[in-house]
């Protein structure tokens, strides 16, 4: 290969652990620039034009890079899927982080279960931790406002509801009503104008996410605009993908809250040798390349592999 050449974006495919927002395992490409490496993993839920970003995302990493660090650590919050109380608690005690997010208002379960997971995280993570839930939109107004009582309570006190209800108007009202801050999550990132819900006073907090928000710097303006605490998060990537998410929570000027970045742990296998996995809840600051073991062993199906590249050649087309 010569060295004006852009080398062809590799292909993964990597299980989840657990079962997470109904996705088994996550699948992308990987670019390699004179900047480093980028991950395209949109879900595949996402049409082509939601996909767009993502493409923007991982080729800033690989051609562009990222602003200077302020930071060389990043603390990150566990990620609690929407288990049973016994395997909450072991993940609580398992990830060492003294922030814990909860995944509630999982199709087919009830505010109980919501209530007996939050009751055990509270327990194994004992009276000094953070413990913030996200309903990813399934409530309406009344159901929000009934649920996070309840589980403000089993918490023990929450430090924020992330996205409790789908529209902007609603989380408006449930922020009107409630003491638990709320913060936005899809009403930004799934949105057209991410500064509405400001606009609306509609959260306390932003969920930022560097992939499905077109790359850190778009982020970064974004995070200057707002005037609000922001959360960096994941979307599930690999480790790839995780150090872009690393890079912007390390340049934002403030950092009040830990992030959920600690979603390495949620993947059976990674693309990387050295995971960007936490330690004592928040993970160095560091680049990552992929390990060539690591990326045979992530080679996609053949079925898979005919949709990534369908997927890659109907994003750079609109790109
Ligand atoms: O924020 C975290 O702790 C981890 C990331 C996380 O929860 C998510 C990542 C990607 C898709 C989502 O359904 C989910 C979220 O809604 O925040
Ligand atoms: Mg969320």
């Amino acid at each position: 290969m010569t060295a004006d050449r852009t080398p062809a974006p590799v292909p993964f495919q990597v299980a989840m652990s657990t079962r997470f927002r109904g996705v088994d395992s996550r699948e992308g490409w990987l670019l390699e620039g004179p900047a480093g490496w980028g991950e395209f993993s949109p879900f595949w839920d996402y049409d082509t034009f939601r996909a767009v970003p993502w493409l923007h995302a991982a080729r800033e990493a690989a051609f562009e890079g990222w602003p200077t660090p302020v930071r060389d650590s990043v603390p990150v919050n566990a990620t609690v899927p929407a288990v049973g109380p016994e395997r909450a608690a072991e993940l609580v005690r398992a990830a060492g982080c003294t922030t814990v997010k909860v995944k509630v208002a999982e199709r087919g379960q009830s505010l109980a279960d919501d209530v007996a997971r939050v009751a055990a995280v509270r327990d194994a993570l004992g009276k000094q931790g953070r413990i913030r839930i996200d309903a990813n939109g399934a409530w309406d107004v009344d159901v929000a406002l009934r649920s996070v009582r309840a589980l403000d309570i089993a918490a023990g006190g929450l430090e924020y509801v992330e996205q409790p209800c789908a529209s902007i108007e609603e989380l408006a009202a449930v922020r009107r009503r409630l003491d638990v801050p709320v913060a936005a999550d899809e009403s930004v990132r799934l949105s057209d104008d991410p500064l509405r819900v400001v606009r609306a006073d509609a959260a306390d907090i932003l969920v930022l996410k560097v992939a499905p928000l077109g790359g850190v710097s778009s982020c970064l303006i974004l995070a200057e605009q707002v005037g609000l605490p922001v959360v960096v998060s994941s979307a599930l990537e690999t480790s790839i993908g995780l150090a872009a998410g690393l890079a912007l929570a390390a340049a934002l000027p403030e950092l009040p809250y830990a992030c959920g970045l600690g979603t390495a742990r949620l993947l059976a296998a990674d693309v990387v040798a050295d995971p960007l996995i936490p330690v004592d809840g928040a993970i160095a600051v560091r680049r990552v390349v992929p390990d060539p073991a690591a990326l045979t062993a992530a080679a996609p199906d053949d079925g898979t592999r005919r949709r990534l590249d369908d997927r890659l050649r109907a994003v750079e087309a609109e790109a």
